[in-house]
């Protein structure tokens, strides 16, 4: 599937984005573990997170939709998941990949987890390491990449962990395993990351303490079923934040975003870049900070990233990069080395995509100088990468040709219904 992507109209109305998926995944997988009933609201109907659901099925886990994006889960408890006949397929999901290998590692049976081409090259000795020296046992292919093939019936002690690269994955994989190990589990972070896991294993009434950079839990406690409110997803936002401000004329208002300080890096960019977004009808949905986002087109300048907004920003910078295209002066990325073990390598990727458009990038181990410019139209190869696909959309929105985008399938693994809303607002994409 591929998509041709031309310079539409300026950017006008308001838009309501699908769930967040970081939080989809996980409240599906604490319902599973809880006792009793939960509902789930504004679930990510995603790929992704629709896998993860799929994989709790094959664990023996009931789970109704009685209406798009809404999720009745029946708990089985901490112990009750059942072995899955079959390898579990994550699909394209790393989250849902390395989440679920801290929790089947505590499992009396064995399990095998699969995904797709792209998640079958990522690495998995990130968290497979740690989870060894809880007691876990888990078979990876040669070079740390998946299937992961894992030996239950281990019994696991908690650990006091610092992690090596600031990841919520592997922070939430050990956490997971720490609810069954003996004593406590203590993670700790260079850089503080999303904070989803703490908070809602609190809101199923684990004890967890945790502040940025650090979580602590004990093991043997159980959870209680309860209701989640997923908030939009401002990873998807994000490129509606950037096409509102880089085309001329341009006025969106993103209903009620979720706005945790872990996922909002790019905000704190773009308003540096010169971006003109405010926060409107601020308040709190299912434990989250969230507020309408209105952004109007204006001129952004080209900065230096600050290195601390990294984490924050971790899956916004293929549309940083077309904010960055098409601002004055260039803009510098350091410290972002994480971006070429994502979906793709997101530094190569966009770096060779924008050149193909006619601009030069300089790319570094970890980052690039993005030297903005006039784009042309071209071919881009997304690499099967959903956000790689959804910021050449965007770009499209400015260049002065048509652009052929391919392999844009992936894009219903974080937002179905993406080249449907972004026409309505305005954009050119068929
Ligand atoms: O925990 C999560 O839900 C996620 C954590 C991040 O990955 P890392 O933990 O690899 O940084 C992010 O890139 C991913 O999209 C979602
Ligand atoms: C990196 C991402 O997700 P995951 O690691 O779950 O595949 C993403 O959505 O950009």
């Amino acid at each position: 599937m591929h998509w041709t992507a031309h310079a539409g109209t300026p950017l006008q109305g308001v838009l309501g984005i699908p769930g967040d998926k970081s939080v989809s995944h996980r409240s599906v997988m604490f319902a599973a573990l809880a006792d009793g009933i939960s509902t789930i609201d504004g679930f990510l109907e995603g790929e992704d997170t629709r896998a993860t659901a799929a994989i709790f099925e094959c664990l023996g886990v009931r789970i109704e939709t009685p209406s798009p994006s809404r999720r009745v889960v029946h708990g089985v408890g901490i112990d009750g998941l059942q072995p899955g006949a079959a390898p579990l397929d994550c699909g394209n999901a790393g989250t849902g990949m390395r989440l679920l290998a801290g929790l089947l590692a505590a499992q009396r049976f064995d399990s095998v987890l699969i995904g797709d081409a792209s998640l079958s090259k990522r690495p998995m000795r990130r968290v497979t390491v740690p989870l060894a020296k809880m007691g876990a046992r888990i078979d990876t292919e040669e070079g740390g990449t998946p299937p992961l093939r894992i030996h239950g019936g281990q019994p696991l002690v908690g650990i006091d962990h610092t992690l090596e690269v600031a990841s919520a994955q592997v922070k939430s994989a050990l956490l997971l395993a720490g609810l069954y190990a003996h004593g406590e589990t203590v993670v700790r972070e260079p850089h503080p990351t999303r904070d989803y896991t703490e908070r809602m294993l609190s809101a199923f009434g684990v004890e967890i303490e945790f502040s940025p950079g650090f979580a602590r839990l004990r093991g043997g406690q159980r959870l209680r079923a309860t209701d989640v409110a997923v908030p939009a997803d401002f990873s998807s936002a994000a490129f509606f934040l950037v096409a509102a401000s880089i085309v001329p004329g341009s006025e969106l208002r993103l209903r009620q975003v979720g706005l945790n300080p872990r996922r909002t890096g790019l905000l704190t960019a773009l308003r540096m870049m010169g971006a003109d977004i405010t926060e409107e009808r601020s308040g709190m949905h299912g434990g989250e900070p969230v507020a309408d986002l209105r952004v109007r087109y204006a001129p952004l300048h080209g900065i230096e990233v600050p290195e601390a907004l990294v984490p924050d920003m971790i899956d916004e910078f293929p549309a940083l990069f077309i904010a960055a295209a098409c601002a004055e002066g260039p803009t510098v990325v350091r410290g972002a080395a994480e971006l070429r073990v994502k979906e793709s390598d997101r530094l190569g990727v966009m770096a060779a995509g924008l050149r193909t458009l006619g601009l030069q990038v300089d790319e570094t181990p970890d980052g690039a100088t993005i030297h903005p410019g006039a784009m042309h139209g071209g071919q881009i190869a997304s690499q099967h990468d959903h956000r790689i696909a959804m910021a050449f959309a965007v770009a499209a929105q400015r260049a002065t040709g048509e652009l052929l985008i391919r392999d844009v399938e992936t894009v219903a693994t974080s937002f179905p219904g993406f080249a449907e809303l972004a026409r309505a607002a305005g954009f050119g994409l068929v």
